[in-house]
């Protein structure tokens, strides 16, 4: 198991190269956020906007629209309840994908989710986290043919292996990720993992001052940004994931919590001085 460290996030957090434009930065399309979790799916998208994604599409409940733009005008919207048709053209724009945060678990949820594994393909990213996890556990969904990570927390990692949570060693985990396909996994608790085939790296920053309802919405949007700037790899999450706990270790040092919405808006000064150092 590798420690991740701040010169292996240097490596991918970039300076920009002067002639390029936002259709260069990945488009991220996050979907996700119902009349009652209509939050989870902002913070993912504002944490992708903040962290550098060149063009983000909300797909969420219409109930979330006006809050969505007058927090964030600089994501788009499309309603999820929209034609199939629509829904499928949207999934195939993008680059990244994020299936999640604050989806819940109905009906329509679940068709959300089977379009979009059905609708994507293997040159597009695709990042599985909250609802979606308990949805394909609970469903026995197989998982799509694309460049696939998966963000459980413990339970929801207990849920999709079947291992409970003292049983989730690394041996078991690393079985239980082959019969999944080897996606890449990022495996969420008071040092993370991050798994990807043989290789397994922990996160050694991070307190509990991130345990609080977001945090995880929040890493998503970093990842997926992250993913669609600098390409998608081992490499690049494990720098969303330091990046989300570094930034939450700065404002610990004054705060007992760290809000999502903090740790979002501290994201471009924390990039631009990594990316220059
Ligand atoms: N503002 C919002 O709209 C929010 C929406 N959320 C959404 O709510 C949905 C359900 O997600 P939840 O995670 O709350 O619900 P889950 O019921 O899936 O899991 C949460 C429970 O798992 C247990 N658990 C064990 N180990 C854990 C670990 N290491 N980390 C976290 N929990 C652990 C805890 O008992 C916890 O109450 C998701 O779609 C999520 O995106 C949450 O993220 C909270 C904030
Ligand atoms: N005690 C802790 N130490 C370090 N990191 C933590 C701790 N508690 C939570 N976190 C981090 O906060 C995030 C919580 O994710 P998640 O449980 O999915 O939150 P939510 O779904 O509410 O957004 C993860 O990145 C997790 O590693
Ligand atoms: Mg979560």
């Amino acid at each position: 198991m590798q420690v991740i460290t701040t010169e292996m996030v240097q490596k991918v957090i970039v300076k920009r190269p002067a002639n390029s434009h936002k259709g260069q930065f990945g488009r991220v399309l996050i979907i996700g956020g119902n009349q009652q979790y209509g939050g989870a799916a902002m913070m993912s998208a504002e944490a992708a906007v903040n962290a550098g994604a060149g063009l983000v599409t909300v797909m969420t409940d219409q109930i979330n629209l006006t809050s969505l733009h007058a927090r964030l005008p600089e994501a788009m919207f499309v309603d999820y309840q929209a034609p199939t048709n629509q829904l499928a053209q949207t999934i195939r724009n993008a680059d990244v994908i994020v299936i999640g945060p604050g989806l819940g678990l109905t009906a329509h949820a679940l068709m959300l989710l089977q379009l979009t594994f059905k609708t994507v393909t293997a040159t597009q990213t695709l990042l599985v986290d909250g609802s979606a996890l308990t949805l394909v556990a609970k469903h026995h969904l197989p998982l799509p043919n694309t460049q696939l990570i998966l963000t459980p927390h413990q339970m929801e990692w207990s849920r999709l292996s079947q291992l409970p949570i003292a049983h989730q060693t690394i041996s078991a985990n690393q079985q239980s990720l082959a019969q999944l396909g080897q996606p890449i996994l990022v495996l969420k608790k008071h040092h993370t993992e991050i798994y990807h085939d043989q290789a397994v790296y922990q996160l050694t920053i991070g307190t509990p001052a991130l345990a609080t309802g977001g945090s995880g919405d929040t890493l998503t949007g970093i990842i997926a940004a992250f993913c669609g700037q600098f390409q998608t790899s081992i490499a690049t999450v494990n720098a969303a994931v330091y990046t989300h706990s570094a930034i939450s270790d700065q404002l610990a040092q004054t705060q007992y919590v760290t809000l999502p919405t903090q740790i979002i808006q501290a994201l471009p000064a924390f990039m631009a001085k990594l990316s220059q150092s």
